[in-house]
């Protein structure tokens, strides 16, 4: 079994350690973070070796996964460079900053890609990943066990793909969020307590998921099913296509991924 470490024990890290600790020895899985309260809590809910600094152990590391935020990752990368094991690999779970740019700061050392979102907090992530050609299929492996801990894993044929899956299930459960924000205070506006409003919304997205992933229908086709000729749901969906909810999906999407383009340009 191989040794992971996690530089960053913050969101994505734990909920990917945490999946990882289910699936191989605890104590193979390392993560290093600047907060001790947060290793604690790792150590203590996963069993996994958590460490306060850099050391002899990062040379044993057959995948490192990058899982600092974006704008701190240079710096984390520095001293990280003279400890790393020439057999292994890294996989960098960063928005925004590309392979060959992560390479450069590593010294040359192969780096994969991979774009997770926070249901993976709870095992139901929907992740992203792309291996440059060059990279040895024992870390390709070991990078989808990584991942796959924490959910379904989609490979890219190519590296634009990973700013794809950030755009849309990457910063996605926000979309979602977003529009249960909006259902709850429709209910509210109109003498629903908090509780009931709140319960109403997250109880219609989660069946709609899960009638939507159980039945393999068509989006098109669960949504006419809801809608009766002359009913209610049509009127409200008037009220939403008049509103260009497809324009609206789009122009976000095309947002996220302008920022994105914008990250990049930034960390070249
Ligand atoms: N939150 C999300 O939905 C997603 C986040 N990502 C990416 O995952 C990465 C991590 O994001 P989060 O977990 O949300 O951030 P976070 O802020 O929760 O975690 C980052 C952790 O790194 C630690 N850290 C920073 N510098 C360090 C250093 N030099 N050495 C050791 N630890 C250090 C911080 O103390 C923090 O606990 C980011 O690069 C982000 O782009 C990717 C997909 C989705
Ligand atoms: O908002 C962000 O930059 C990160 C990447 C995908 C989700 N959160």
């Amino acid at each position: 079994m191989f040794e992971v470490g996690f530089l960053g024990g913050g969101n994505m890290a734990r909920a990917l350690a945490g999946g990882l600790a289910k699936k191989m020895p605890p104590e193979k899985i390392h993560v290093i973070d600047r907060h001790p309260e947060k290793l604690e809590k790792l150590a203590a809910d996963f069993g996994v070796t958590v460490h306060e600094a850099l050391g002899e152990w990062v040379t044993k590391l057959d995948l490192i996964v990058l899982a600092v935020k974006p704008q701190g990752m240079k710096a984390a990368l520095e001293p990280v460079v003279s400890l790393l094991n020439p057999k292994g690999a890294a996989l960098s779970i960063a928005a925004g900053i590309e392979a060959q740019v992560l390479r450069g700061w590593l010294g040359g050392y192969p780096v994969m890609r991979a774009m997770p979102n926070t249901p993976a907090m709870v095992g139901c992530g929907t992740t992203g990943f792309w291996a440059p050609a060059d990279i040895s299929s024992d870390a390709v492996a070991q990078a989808k066990t990584v991942l796959a801990a924490a959910g379904d894993v989609v490979e890219m044929d190519d590296e634009a793909g990973i700013d794809l899956v950030g755009a849309i299930p990457g910063s996605g459960p926000a979309y979602v969020f977003r529009f249960m924000e909006a259902l709850e205070r429709a209910g509210t506006r109109r003498g629903l307590s908090p509780e009931a409003a709140k319960a109403l919304a997250l109880g219609t997205v989660y069946g709609a998921a899960v009638l939507a992933r159980e039945s393999g229908e068509p989006f098109s086709r669960l949504r006419e099913n809801v809608t009766s000729k002359g009913g209610t749901t049509a009127k409200a969906l008037e009220v939403m296509n008049a509103r260009d909810i497809d324009e609206m999906m789009d122009e976000a999407v095309e947002a996220a991924l302008k920022r994105t383009a914008e990250m990049k340009a930034l960390f070249r």
